[in-house]
């Protein structure tokens, strides 16, 4: 492969813009078009002026359908009724979508899986290679300790985030449900307030905090009686995940279509997503 055709979407983004920076220090791979939303107020500006990496002679627009048939790859960061969008499109380009979009509701994996027969998907909620490694941990821990040790999962994130719990959180949590072999869906507690009953023994719980430029902190608790261990991950720079996608896209180049996690890229085995 000469250099691998990238596409990103949601270019004028927090993530949009780490994405093309990534990419400009990557070699083996490029930026070819940048993709925004109709109505953006980025459409028509240069990718590479906005992500501070100078002209990049690639002017952001809202045409994914003929950026993805001229591309081998997409990344994407947006939202997911974009990302759903975005996957039918790869899809029919049989292109690598990497997808780093948080906020899915219950069964929103299916359409992905379908659109996977055809294009090489690899998705998580977190790119970053410390929390794969630390779903590895949680998943070990939990495994390793009784329900005695109350599970609770905490993240702060910057102010304008809008989805809670973090898509990281849930993935841990997941993680930390497999440990113990129960499903998450029917052991989690996702909101406290007033007086309520006590916590019951196999719950896990979420707390979320937003406020300022807090790019991303995850801990997992297990509290027993007397002791307490904790596993906590800290993102100091947005680009981390930048570059994971951009791993992820390259890893994705000559693999078989199918639907994959960061753990596949990482090589870390079982995968949370
Ligand atoms: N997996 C991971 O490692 C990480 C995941 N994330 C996730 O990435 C997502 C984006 O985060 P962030 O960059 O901070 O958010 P931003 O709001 O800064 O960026 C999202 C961008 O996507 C654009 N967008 C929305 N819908 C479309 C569409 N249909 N077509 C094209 N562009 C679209 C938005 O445009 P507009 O503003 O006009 O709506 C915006 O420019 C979130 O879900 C976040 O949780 C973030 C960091 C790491
Ligand atoms: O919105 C963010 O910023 C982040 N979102 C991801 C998540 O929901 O876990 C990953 C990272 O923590 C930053």
């Amino acid at each position: 492969m000469a250099q691998m055709r990238l596409v990103v979407v949601g270019a004028g983004g927090r993530m949009g813009r780490a994405l093309i920076r990534a990419v400009h220090d990557t070699d083996g791979a490029a930026v070819v078009a940048a993709i925004e939303r109709s109505g953006s107020e980025f459409l028509g500006q240069d990718a590479g002026e906005l992500a501070g990496t100078g002209p990049a002679g690639v002017p952001i627009t809202e045409d994914a359908l003929t950026a993805f048939a001229n591309a081998d790859g997409v990344l994407d960061f947006t939202a997911p009724a974009a990302s759903l969008w975005y996957a039918e499109l790869a899809a029919q380009a049989r292109i690598v979508h990497v997808i780093g979009t948080t906020g899915w509701a219950e069964g929103e994996d299916a359409p992905l899986k379908a659109a996977a027969r055809h294009a090489r998907i690899i998705k998580s909620g977190n790119m970053s290679l410390g929390v794969n490694l630390l779903a590895a941990l949680v998943r070990q821990a939990a495994a390793a300790l009784d329900a005695d040790f109350d599970i609770e999962v905490l993240e702060m994130h910057h102010k304008h985030k809008v989805d809670a719990p973090s898509g990281t959180a849930l993935m841990l949590g997941d993680a930390a449900a497999e440990g113990r072999g129960v499903d998450l869906n029917s052991h989690s507690v996702r909101t406290r307030d007033g007086i309520m009953d006590p916590r019951k023994s196999g719950d896990i719980g979420f707390a979320t905090l937003r406020g300022g430029s807090v790019i991303g902190e995850h801990s997992v608790i297990f509290a027993g009686e007397g002791e307490r261990i904790e596993l906590t991950h800290r993102a100091e720079d947005r680009q981390l995940f930048a570059r994971g996608a951009v791993k992820a896209a390259l890893w994705g180049f000559d693999r078989k279509p199918g639907f994959y996690s960061m753990a596949d890229v990482l090589g870390l085995g079982q995968s949370n997503v």
